[in-house]
């Protein structure tokens, strides 16, 4: 909804269309795999990742992504908190069996999905923030980094390790992670395949605060979406959307360009006998 007016003209103000009350989020023709909490004193939603065992994007839960978004926004929440249902992975990124051996078509959809979320993450016109309570591996810290804050749980793993599998990443994915931390730790970090600690997060400054707990880091993020309240709205959501239009601007200008591209290489050899070795490490795991 919003994304969509969005790519028309990104200085836009949404029009106001949307006429459900505050109370009454339900989750409507999703698959169920979100939940909306909107708290009655702050007006603050939390919208909960639920996909056991650990929340990997497929296509439903990104569909309900979205559509949790949305209802967010439309619903005129205060602000937005990105958190897992799981109490050990906040997400284990892009769901891998859709990448190994992929149907064409699917594919494709898989892709295009996976950019509507990072545009409505990007695009979202509440503050939002993430509680990172587990691990957030690849494109679980993509999602963190989309949203303006972000505060984890110790003990826990954070980056995009996907050169670890012969993976790439996209040029605005990497500008995301691009938009927290100084380019020169994306480049090495990017190019390790580094998993930051909870602490080196923090040292390097890919997350701003620890929490004790789940409840602390919800707090925390409360708290930081406390910070715009003498922000006009209005002006917080031009100015958010002014500082993210480069970033956003390089997926949509050719965002054609960008789903070849991604199907191309997924379809190597390279790249699929590094998924089929990463597939078996999981396994081995155990
Ligand atoms: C020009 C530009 C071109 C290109 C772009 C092209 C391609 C895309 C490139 C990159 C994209 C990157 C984005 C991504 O997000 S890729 C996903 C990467 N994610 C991972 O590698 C995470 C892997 N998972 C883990 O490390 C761990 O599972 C964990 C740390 C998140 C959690 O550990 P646990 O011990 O708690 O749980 P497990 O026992 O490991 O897992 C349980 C269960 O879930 C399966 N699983 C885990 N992660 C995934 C996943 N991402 N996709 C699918 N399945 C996953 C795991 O195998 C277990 O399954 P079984 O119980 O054994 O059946």
């Amino acid at each position: 909804m919003l994304r969509n007016s969005l790519i028309g003209s990104l200085r836009q103000i949404k029009p106001i269309l949307c006429s459900q009350s505050l109370r009454s989020l339900s989750n409507g023709a999703n698959s169920g795999l979100t939940t909306i909490e909107v708290d009655d004193k702050s007006g603050i939603a939390t919208l909960s990742m639920n996909l056991p065992p650990v929340n990997t994007l497929t296509l439903n839960l990104m569909h309900d992504l979205i559509d949790s978004i949305n209802q967010i926004e439309c619903n005129k929440s205060r602000g937005l908190i990105l958190t897992s249902s799981n109490d050990k992975v906040f997400s284990a990124g892009l769901d891998l069996k859709e990448l190994y051996k992929p149907d064409q078509e699917r594919l494709k959809e898989f892709w295009t999905i996976f950019q509507d979320l990072w545009l409505a993450l990007h695009l979202c016109g509440i503050p939002t923030a993430a509680a990172i309570n587990g691990h957030a591996p690849a494109a679980g810290c993509i999602m963190a980094t989309a949203c303006e804050y972000r505060v984890m749980l110790p003990d826990f793993v954070i980056g995009v390790h996907a050169t670890r599998f012969s993976f790439l990443v996209s040029k605005w994915m990497m500008l995301s992670y691009q938009s927290v931390l100084p380019r020169r730790i994306v480049e090495r970090a990017l190019n390790q395949g580094k998993l930051f600690s909870t602490q080196e997060a923090l040292e390097v400054g890919l997350i701003d605060e620890v929490a004790g707990s789940k409840k602390e880091a919800l707090a925390q993020c409360a708290a930081f979406i406390g910070t715009f309240d003498k922000a006009n709205p209005i002006a917080r959501t031009l100015t958010k959307r002014m500082c993210r239009d480069s970033d956003v601007t390089e997926l949509l200008r050719d965002r054609a360009g960008d789903l070849r591209a991604c199907v191309d290489y997924i379809n190597t050899p390279l790249f699929q006998e590094g998924l089929s070795a990463h597939l078996e490490g999981l396994k081995e795991k155990k």
